[in-house]
């Protein structure tokens, strides 16, 4: 594309993108966004850890409930030629998600909910079976589950076991998930119960499930990545591993990573 009809291109992008006339303070940049943020296209422009990698510029896209932003940077390649990559990435921060499980009753507990981005991409109804979880909102990742479990299974936690963070969509979420297991009293809990913040709109249904029944579900009735990971973990190597599972004493807090 010649230089000039690129250039078009990116002004007409850019006033597709930011509403706000040209030289008016823009929201989440030089003045508070709708959610008080500002300076968010700064995020990124001081990255140094690897040296092949240069940020050259960040565009805020986008900044309503998540974080849009488009970063144009510099990657060197193995064969120590650079090229020019622009990526977006998607910020909402990051989540927890907890399995709660019975390791006597061999059971575990999960919610149903809707999640419109799965049944605007062919799921069938959009009721997803997922694992208690939910976004940090500043909170400490522990602090979160035990928060999550309560708000959508009514289930109070006593020992939580941190077990490991991942990405879990690392080509365009910048999201880190923190994953937990703490044990549950089957019984205790009110099967089809309903759950959930309803000023937030959230609105779950507990099902308690044999931890037997869940795995022949994946790929069916469970199609959510971190309750399926949650567990095959707990098979292989947790509660209902044939070795069985002694974590480490939980600590009162967990350092945040
Ligand atoms: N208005 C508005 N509200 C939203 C939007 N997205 C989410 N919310 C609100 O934010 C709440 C988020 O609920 P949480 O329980 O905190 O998060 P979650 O959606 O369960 O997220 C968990 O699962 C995700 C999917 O696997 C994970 O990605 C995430 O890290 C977390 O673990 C929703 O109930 C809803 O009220 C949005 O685009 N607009
Ligand atoms: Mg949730």
């Amino acid at each position: 594309m010649p230089a000039e009809v690129a250039v078009a291109a990116q002004e007409e992008d850019d006033r597709m993108t930011d509403p706000t006339p040209p030289g008016a303070p823009r929201p989440g940049i030089e003045v508070p966004d709708a959610r008080g943020r500002t300076h968010l296209d700064r995020t990124g422009r001081d990255l140094d850890r690897n040296p092949r990698v240069v940020v050259r510029d960040v565009r805020l896209l986008t900044s309503n409930w998540y974080v849009t932003r488009t970063t144009a940077f510099d990657y060197q390649h193995a064969d120590g030629t650079w090229s020019r990559q622009e990526r977006e990435t998607h910020d909402r921060g990051d989540g927890a998600c907890v399995l709660l499980f019975d390791a006597a009753a061999r059971t575990v507990l999960l919610i149903e909910q809707f999640r419109y981005a799965a049944y605007v991409n062919e799921h069938p109804d959009g009721m997803l079976l997922e694992v208690p979880a939910g976004l940090l909102d500043d909170d400490h990742p522990e602090t979160a589950v035990r928060r999550e479990s309560q708000e959508e299974t009514g289930c109070v936690v006593g020992e939580v076991h941190h077990l490991f963070d991942l990405y879990s969509s690392p080509g365009s979420l910048t999201e880190r998930l923190h994953f937990f297991a703490a044990p549950y009293e089957h019984g205790s809990v009110d099967h089809g119960a309903r759950a959930g913040v309803r000023a937030e709109g959230e609105d779950t249904r507990v099902v308690e499930l044999d931890v037997d029944d869940a795995l022949g579900e994946i790929g069916r009735g469970i199609v959510d990545a971190k309750t399926v990971l949650l567990l095959q973990w707990a098979v292989l190597q947790g509660p209902f591993s044939p070795a069985g599972w002694n974590p480490a004493p939980p600590r009162a807090l967990l350092e945040r990573t």
